[in-house]
């Protein structure tokens, strides 16, 4: 593909970002843009949002797979681009357009110089939530379209375009969606005394919770509890009845998670108490961490030495992705991609640097060839 025909393909992605499992518009562009590609080679299945693609090669040993995520997140764009969402509230801000555009293009290189092996694309819905990929690769859904090794990428805005970067062991960390309800007592703002005010109990509870890691996680484990929204009351002249904080967990290590869930819970019956309220957890969805196979990585890593990307060895990050449930499952690996954007991800001014498209492709090309050899 055209480097324009890429960028028209990311511009249109990016102006109909959806949510996860919601994204119809999303799943229809992809279907048109395949179908526009049909050859003999190619059969295409849909899954709820999802699509799966299998180009059957010539001579097929094994099935190389390749996962991008498709759903867009709850941010209201501000990079003021000529082509920006159309979708009031929600953007591509973890460049999960990128991402498809990359595969579409990966897509249509395989169609037009036919290997081996067989590919399976598949193009996953609900990264950011409630996730996709558990779900996605059970056998009554894949089938015999099961991967015999997988791989994915991640734009990372912090890295030079034509860098990739990836590391053998984890990558990614365990992930729990945090959903904490309070529920006290409301009232005139004029007599506080008479009401039990969720703002101040929620307030003290984010300021308190930060001693969760620093004081209940070993030191040489690492951990973040992150609140990335809080909502109470209605009106600046009373005193809220109910509040809610939502956030995430983040651990390197599975069994920390666990801790770190048992110590906020403490935290929350000495809160139940002081404040005479009730407070109600919910985990939401839960990632497994992305665990990179170490073959995979080094074949990535010797690919990229052959060609004009450069390769450099990640550190392991605390971001989540639910395809670490895709990579417990067949072995595999992700890498990052450099996008060269000042703004960082989930940022409402996330500017991927277009011209790192070319280089998905041909880095994503490039690997197939590479484990199909
Ligand atoms: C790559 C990336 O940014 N992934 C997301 C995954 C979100 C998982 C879940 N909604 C959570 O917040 O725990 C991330 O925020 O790391």
């Amino acid at each position: 593909m055209e480097f324009s025909t890429l960028q028209t393909i990311r511009r249109e992605l990016h102006q109909i970002p959806e949510l996860g499992f919601q994204e119809v518009k999303t799943q229809q562009y992809i279907l048109n843009t395949i179908k526009a590609m049909q050859t003999d080679r190619v059969d295409i299945k849909t899954w709820k949002t999802g699509v799966m693609v299998r180009v059957t090669g010539e001579n097929p040993r094994k099935t190389i797979g390749f996962r991008c995520d498709m759903d867009g997140l709850p941010i209201t764009e501000q990079t003021g681009y000529p082509f920006q969402s159309m979708h009031e509230g929600n953007m591509h801000a973890c460049g999960h357009d990128f991402h498809m555009t990359i595969a579409l293009g990966a897509l249509k290189k395989m169609i037009d110089e036919p290997i081996n092996d067989n590919i399976v694309f598949l193009f996953q819905p609900a990264e950011e939530g409630p996730g996709g990929a558990l779900p996605m690769i059970q056998p009554e859904i894949l089938g015999e379209w099961k991967p015999n090794v997988i791989f994915a990428l991640h734009i990372a805005p912090e890295l030079p375009v034509g860098t990739v970067s990836s590391r053998p062991g984890l990558l990614f960390a365990n992930t729990s969606e945090l959903f904490i309800d309070f529920t006290g007592k409301g009232g005139h703002a004029a007599y506080p005394h008479l009401t039990r005010d969720m703002g101040v109990a929620a307030s003290n509870f984010v300021v308190e919770m930060q001693q969760v890691v620093s004081r209940g996680v070993a030191p040489l484990e690492s951990a973040v509890v992150t609140i990335g929204k809080i909502e109470s009351g209605f009106v600046q002249n009373a005193i809220a009845e109910t509040a809610r904080l939502e956030g995430t967990i983040r651990t390197l290590e599975p069994a920390t998670i666990d801790v770190v869930k048992e110590k906020l819970e403490k935290l929350m019956r000495g809160f139940e108490i002081s404040h005479e309220c009730s407070i109600h957890v919910d985990y939401g969805s839960n990632y497994y961490q992305v665990y990179n196979d170490q073959k995979w990585v080094d074949l990535f890593a010797e690919t990229m030495q052959r060609s004009e990307i450069s390769y450099q060895e990640a550190n392991p990050a605390m971001t989540g992705e639910d395809f670490g449930y895709m990579l417990k499952e067949i072995p595999g690996f992700m890498f990052w991609l450099g996008v060269n954007s000042p703004y960082g991800l989930h940022n409402a001014q996330l500017q991927p640097d277009e011209s790192a498209l070319e280089a998905g492709v041909q880095t994503v090309v490039d690997s197939i060839k590479a484990m199909s050899a």
